[in-house]
């Protein structure tokens, strides 16, 4: 019965994924940069610790990305006209996604940048 409830919860999450996988277009970007991020780290062999963080900022920022787009429905859901808090909501949802990525990509400036035999003077 718990085994059920789990995999049915698995269901309903999978479902969200594939649901925003399907209708934003971030999430398609952000899923194309995490594909060539994972296969430059298998070119470059970074360290087990680099895999850590580059997962880590992989997760961070599609998770980052989906609880965006589940604000921004909430709001459709309770705002379908014009509302100056509405925005605010959206806004600084999106400000999120805004800052993981930079960071995100500074981390993987920081992990790879160095890796790169005519930048690193090799
Ligand atoms: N009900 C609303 N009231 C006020 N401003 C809104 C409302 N809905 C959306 N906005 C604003 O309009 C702009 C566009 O919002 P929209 O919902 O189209 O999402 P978006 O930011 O373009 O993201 P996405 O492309 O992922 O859907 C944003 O600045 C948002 O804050």
């Amino acid at each position: 019965m718990i085994m059920r409830k789990f995999i049915r919860s698995f269901q309903f999450a999978a479902h969200g994924f594939i649901l925003a996988f399907k209708r934003e277009r971030n999430m398609k970007i952000h899923t194309f940069f995490a594909v060539a991020v994972i296969l430059f780290g298998f070119y470059f062999h970074i360290s087990a610790i680099e895999w850590t963080i580059l997962l880590l900022t992989i997760g961070g920022m599609i998770s980052a990305e989906l609880m965006n787009t589940a604000i921004e429905r909430t709001v459709d859901l309770v705002e379908e006209k014009y509302h100056p808090v509405a925005k605010q909501a959206k806004d600084i949802a999106a400000s999120a996604c805004l800052v993981y990525a930079v960071v995100s990509i500074l981390i993987g400036c920081i992990v790879f940048l160095p890796k790169i035999p005519f930048l690193n003077g090799n």
